[in-house]
């Protein structure tokens, strides 16, 4: 195993660092995201680094527009009306552009590039074709009403059949703007498209590649492995006597990826010491998630085996309800441990309050602005302990539903969010809300 920076570790800040048994839930949230660090950057093909985070600034290659073009269908004319028509250009590569001398115009489409010696396009709408009647054959290849002249068709394109006749001539009058697009004059080379810092959605992704830009530079995301524990958890089929279907593989998949992690693995544990203790020496991933094994039991052996590996505590318990036992702590060699308690509900909230602030940082996201409404219903107060209870929006208030267990994920099954109660909470005031994935 690589020691940091590759597992974007923290150093050598130590003065966050508590074992506090109950750390106050704002502070808990907070240190898991400000102990790490951004993983280091690397190259990747900006079509392919969708939601991952810039470490270096994206600048424009190629200037946008690469070239001189229409920015509509119509005539590119030179000079003074009438123009006698040479040609007609569509969009698409050109080997050599021929060359327009003024009093010449060619037929142009919008994005085609725009002959040298081109003063204007005139669009269709304001330019006058004369020359050869319009035929009946004509107008089956006309887009639209022709027009009842016999000698001129206002605003509408040639037919096939009409082009490039001899004596052709379009006229019409260059009202202000070229209708040129000129190039680089959306973007010129240099220009900044994102600076670092930014996700790259798939916007960004797309203004860079119209700047010419095929790779960026991104953090790393962080790779988690997921322990799962307990000889009574099956992660398939119905449950016989005593056993549980695994509730946390789904929830720890969701929650890593929204936060720009990429979970490698779930792997099922027996309630054994030496097996939990092979696993955790053989996994490499950024971050181990351990749900269950958190609290006291004869079977929870991941606190000893921690601190047998010289882990630092950066958390070690949580003043909140549903919750308390959980942990995040950090192996010499880099590697981030968090662990969820196994009631399914408290994990949950575990997960929310350490294992996605965590992932943020290590993915180099930045901070999100943190999320409060006031909270509407009733909820049971433990003195200096944070009640966290799941919420639905109504309106701009966020009301309680009841029903929660540390066990039971029914009542979250419907909710917008958890809410995190202070100790002081009365209804109708403001707390803090963690969207649910
Ligand atoms: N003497 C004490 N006992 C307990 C304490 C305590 O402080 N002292 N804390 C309680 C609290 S609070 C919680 S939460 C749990 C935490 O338990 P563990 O993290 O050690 O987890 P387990 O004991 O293995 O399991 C608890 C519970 O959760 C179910 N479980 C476990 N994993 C899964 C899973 N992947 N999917 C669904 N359900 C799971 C398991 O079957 C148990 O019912 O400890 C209390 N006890
Ligand atoms: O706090 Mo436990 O985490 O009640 O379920």
């Amino acid at each position: 195993m690589v020691a940091s920076p590759q597992h974007g570790r923290h150093e050598p800040d130590t003065t966050a660092r508590s074992t506090d048994p109950m750390m106050p839930w704002p502070h808990a949230h907070a240190l898991a995201r400000e102990i790490a660090r951004p993983l280091p950057g690397r190259k990747t093909p900006v079509v392919q680094a969708g939601g991952q985070v810039l470490a270096s600034p994206i600048a424009c290659v190629r200037p946008v527009p690469a070239f001189d073009n229409a920015a509509m269908d119509g005539f590119a004319v030179s000079g003074e009306p009438p123009w006698s028509i040479t040609g007609l250009l569509l969009a698409g590569g050109f080997d050599t552009l021929p060359s327009l001398s003024p009093g010449e115009a060619m037929e142009i489409a919008t994005g085609a590039p725009v002959p040298p010696g081109t003063t204007a396009v005139l669009p269709y709408e304001e330019s006058a074709v004369e020359g050869r009647p319009i035929s009946r054959s004509d107008s089956s290849q006309v887009d639209g009403p022709l027009s009842r002249s016999d000698s001129s068709q206002l605003g509408r394109p040639l037919s096939r059949s009409d082009r490039f006749q001899p004596g052709r001539t379009v006229s019409g009058v260059v009202r202000g703007r070229t209708h040129i697009r000129r190039t680089g004059e959306t973007l010129a080379v240099g220009a900044l498209v994102s600076p670092p810092g930014r996700i790259v959605t798939a916007t960004l992704a797309a203004a860079a590649v119209q700047a010419g830009v095929d790779d960026v530079i991104t953090h790393r995301p962080p790779t988690v492995t997921l322990l799962v524990t307990g000889d009574e958890v099956i992660s398939e089929g119905t449950p016989g006597p005593g056993q549980v279907r695994d509730s946390f593989t789904g929830l720890v998949t969701a929650i890593t990826t929204r936060a720009g992690g990429v979970l490698t693995a779930s792997h099922h544990q027996p309630d054994d010491p030496s097996t939990l203790a092979a696993a955790l020496d053989r996994t490499a991933t950024d971050v181990i998630v351990v749900s269950g094994s958190s609290s006291a039991g004869a079977a929870d052996h991941l606190h000893t085996l921690l601190t047998e590996r010289s882990a630092t505590w950066h958390v070690r318990g949580v003043a909140c309800r549903p919750g308390h036992p959980q942990a995040l702590a950090e192996l010499p060699d880099g590697r981030w441990v968090v662990s969820l308690p196994g009631n399914p509900f408290a994990g949950l909230v575990a997960a929310l309050t350490l294992l996605e602030p965590l992932l943020e940082t290590l993915a180099g996201r930045p901070t999100k602005p943190s999320l409060t409404a006031p909270v509407t219903g009733t909820a049971k107060l433990t003195p200096e302990t944070a009640r966290i209870v799941p919420v639905t929006w109504a309106g701009v208030s966020a009301h309680i539903i009841q029903g929660s267990t540390p066990a039971g994920l029914h009542a979250a099954a419907t909710a917008d969010a958890l809410a995190v109660l202070p100790a002081t909470w009365t209804p109708n005031t403001p707390a803090h809300l963690l969207p649910l994935p």
